[in-house]
């Protein structure tokens, strides 16, 4: 890439070799010599090498001027002979301009492939302005007096560069000032309906690239048929107009001989191209080349050979021919006949109507660009029509010299308004030509040159002929070489302009690149190192709180467990109603326990949402506005498993569960009414045992009456421990199920299993932020990542733009100078 960034007059040798063409079709035309002129275009193209500079014009010897005793015809032997060797250095020279120019835009389309280039946007301009300069493109600052003259130009947006304010769309191309300032490379922005202010904002950079890529190739196709014009020895004359204007009555005054068809209905449909019959070995002849055949005259397949007055007919014959090459015999003497003038080769070519029909005015456009010199015939009783105007325009903007005659000047009473009529619409249409109508705008009456009847007309047209023979033959170096010289001057002065915008944009986009990188790059690293940090101090969150929440929850339930049967206020309505205290009682009891466990939950909840809220504050913290913030719900939380547990809970109402027995376990074994007459006993008698109060009783009674004794004593012990019992009922049943429960709830490892329940769903609901806040820091580190990565390919792209556009810059200027500095005057007697 970087060898294409300033083309080199070295490299010239491969387009050269690139854009060579065949050597004319036509052998005896290309071999025939300059008429006069000496050897051939094609014979000097053959030996000249490009990468060769042009060797210096051999010495003159010093003209001798008129009276000096030199004959007339040697000292006009002498001025064409320097005329020769200025016009073939010029055009050697210009070849190798036009060669070094389609390597410069072949760079500019291989660089508008990687870089889209840069079509300046409309700026509202204050004043107007005609031609750009850098300083155009000065950054604006505060404390500078100089303001630009109208705002940097905008690029399509890439990556980096600053978003445009919504609602305040800047259009992308340029301002109708500017683009006057492009000659070559304006953009054709017609299309459809829609007008060029619409356009500019619905065209991405890429389609603007496209446009300019087409532009660039047609300017290449331009410029090696200009090449083309520039190689071949024929000065090509084409005479074009609106229909039936005259053309063919003209082109057959200039012959002095009826040739072509003259007709009041339009007859010329085909181009009918006049040369000289010495091309074609001396025969007067017509050859009609079929239509989509390549002419070669050696090759009778492409063409008809007929006799000229069949041309009546050729000319008709568009569905057959596409053109006619008219070969015939300028008897008139050099000085007066056209196309055996001992100058040059003269091709005439009669083209059909501009107006007759579209393909045939398209037809016409296209052809120009083969052209040396055009005539344009206008009819004196119709002036200047639409297509006329369009194409004078065209026409303008290469051609050296346009010719119009205004023909049927026979026909007009009020000479004199006419002719001010159509100088005033020719100062409109084409400004050169207006200045130079002297030469260049002629009143004639075609039809009465062939007669020779009126000498006053026939003066008219002479001075048109000699007007045309002037540009056509002496000043040659104009005629042929100006187009040239200027559409390469326009092109030159065109990719200067694109080339100060681009190096202004690609210079810009660089330094905000720059600073883009500077600070992304320290940007990615922190993100990176902090990715890390806070990862850990998420999960470090997470820990805590699930084990803070563990150990409260564990805490809760198990002081629950513990003093179960302390705080059941069952109201005791009577021994009858023990059952129903024993249900209640136990229903209180795991009321409790389930109300523990609620309350962890509760408090992990409030656990959670402080452990959400510090890692949302840390996801904030580092990621701004980039951390998405998902919403919370804490009432969601155990919604599922809270009582699973507590329905697990199988104890039940059992008959033991209404007497505490505890006190007998000491008389294990024992039946239950020894146990009961033991203890209502010993509460009677106040002794420890029953044989201690059977002996101590018949100690006191004697044995008989202890013997009568017993049996009232036994009833009553067993009712006194009846009596005991049902009293106990009350304390017994919630000592005796707390009892049950407590057994049964740490067989189920119930605090645990509860506590880790609880810590298990703080942890999924954590895992949630956390995990939101991972993924923001990964998606930040990879934004970081590829913005960190297209910046640094951007600014790769920009560093190489900014370096081909500052030698496009140079080479385009050093190459106007070098176009400037060609004379296409010198040599010719003004
Ligand atoms: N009065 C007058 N008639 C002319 C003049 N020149 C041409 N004509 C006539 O105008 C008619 C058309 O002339 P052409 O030479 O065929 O016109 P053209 O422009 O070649 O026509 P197309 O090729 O068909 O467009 C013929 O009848 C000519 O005789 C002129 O100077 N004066």
């Amino acid at each position: 890439m970087s060898q294409r960034y300033y083309p080199a007059e070295s490299s010239s040798r491969g387009a050269r070799r690139q854009f060579a063409r065949a050597t004319p079709s036509e052998p005896s035309e290309a071999g025939l010599s300059d008429s006069g002129y000496g050897g051939s275009i094609t014979d000097d193209m053959r030996n000249f090498d490009l990468n060769e500079d042009m060797p210096m014009p051999p010495r003159l010897p010093v003209l001798a001027g008129p009276g000096s005793g030199v004959p007339e015809i040697e000292r006009r032997q002498h001025q064409m002979h320097v005329q020769q060797l200025h016009y073939n250095q010029n055009r050697v020279a210009l070849s190798r301009s036009i060669y070094r120019t389609i390597e410069t835009l072949e760079g500019l389309q291989e660089m508008n492939q990687t870089w889209p280039i840069h079509y300046p946007a409309v700026q509202r301009l204050d004043r107007a302005q005609t031609s750009m300069t850098d300083d155009d493109f000065m950054p604006d600052t505060a404390s500078s007096s100089r303001r630009p003259r109208f705002s940097p130009p905008r690029r399509a947006l890439t990556t980096f560069e600053r978003q445009t304010k919504p609602g305040t769309p800047e259009p992308r191309l340029m301002a109708p000032q500017i683009t006057q300032g492009f000659n070559i490379l304006k953009l054709d922005l017609r299309i459809g309906s829609l007008s060029q202010s619409e356009l500019v904002h619905s065209l991405e950079k890429e389609s603007i690239a496209s446009l300019l890529d087409n532009k660039l190739a047609q300017s290449i196709k331009h410029l090696l048929s200009l090449r083309d014009r520039i190689e071949d020895t024929a000065s090509k004359v084409l005479v074009t107009g609106d229909l039936n204007a005259g053309k063919s009555t003209f082109c057959n005054a200039l012959l002095r001989r009826k040739v072509l068809p003259e007709d009041q209905q339009p007859c010329t449909e085909i181009f009918c191209e006049v040369l000289d019959c010495r091309i074609n070995s001396g025969v007067e002849e017509v050859h009609a080349i079929f239509k989509n055949a390549t002419y070669d005259r050696m090759d009778e397949r492409t063409y008809e050979a007929r006799p000229l007055k069949d041309l009546e007919d050729i000319v008709i014959e568009v569905d057959k021919y596409s053109q006619a090459k008219i070969y015939v015999e300028d008897s008139r003497p050099i000085e007066q006949s056209l196309l055996r003038n001992g100058v040059v080769d003269i091709a005439l070519i009669d083209a059909p109507g501009l107006n007759m029909d579209s393909v045939q005015t398209t037809a016409v456009f296209a052809r120009q660009e083969e052209i040396d010199v055009v005539v344009f015939v206008v009819s004196a009783e119709n002036h200047f029509t639409l297509s006329a105007k369009e194409f004078l325009w065209n026409a303008a903007n290469e051609k050296a010299y346009l010719f119009i005659v205004v023909n049927r000047y026979d026909n007009i009473r009020d000479k004199v308004r006419c002719q001010r009529m159509i100088l005033e619409q020719i100062a409109n249409i084409s400004p050169a030509t207006f200045k130079d109508s002297q030469d260049l705008v002629h009143f004639v009456s075609s039809n009465a040159v062939i007669d020779g009847k009126d000498p006053d007309k026939n003066n008219d047209f002479d001075n048109l002929e000699n007007s045309l023979r002037g540009f056509v033959l002496d000043k040659r170096a104009r005629s042929k070489l100006g187009p040239a010289k200027s559409y390469l001057l326009n092109l030159l002065r065109d990719l200067e302009q694109l080339a100060v915008i681009n190096q202004s944009v690609a210079g810009r986009e660089l330094d905000s690149l720059r600073s883009d990188l500077a600070t992304l790059t320290p940007k990615y690293d922190e993100s990176v190192k902090a990715r890390i940090a806070v990862s850990d101090e998420s999960d470090r969150q997470i820990e805590d709180t699930c084990n803070a929440v563990y150990r409260n929850s564990r805490r809760e339930i198990s002081r629950t467990i513990e003093d179960i049967d302390k705080a059941q206020n069952i109201p005791w309505r009577g021994v009858f109603s023990s059952f129903q205290y024993a249900e209640d009682t136990r229903k209180a009891m795991l009321d409790a326990i389930t109300r523990a466990v609620i309350d962890s939950e509760d408090a992990a909840r409030r656990s959670t949402v402080s452990g959400v809220g510090a890692i949302n504050a840390l996801g904030l913290l580092h990621l701004k506005q980039e951390y998405v913030e998902r919403t919370f719900r804490p009432d969601l939380m155990f919604k599922k498993k809270r009582d699973a547990l507590g329905r697990n809970i199988k104890t039940q109402i059992a008959a033991f569960d209404f007497f505490d027995f505890d006190r007998q376990e000491k008389v294990a074994g024992m039946s239950l009414s020894l146990t009961v007459f033991s203890v209502a006993s010993s509460r009677m008698f106040g002794v420890n045992s029953w044989v201690d109060g059977i002996i101590q009783a018949s100690n006191i009674v004697g044995i008989r009456n202890t013997k009568r004794l017993i049996i009232p004593a036994i009833v009553f012990g067993i009712g006194a421990a009846a009596y005991y019992l049902v009293s106990d009922v009350q304390r017994a049943i919630p000592k005796k199920l707390a009892k049950r429960i407590k057994r049964e709830l740490t067989e189920m490892d119930y605090v645990h299993q509860n506590a880790e329940r609880v810590s298990k769903e703080v942890r999924k609901v954590l895992r949630f932020p956390a995990e939101e806040l991972r993924s923001g820091f990964q998606k930040n580190i990879e934004g970081l990542k590829i913005k960190k990565e297209e910046a640094t390919k951007r600014k790769g792209e920009c560093e190489v733009a900014v370096k081909y556009f500052g030698n496009l810059l140079r080479e385009s200027r050093e190459h106007t100078g070098v176009v400037e500095r060609y004379d296409l005057e010198a040599g010719s007697n003004h």
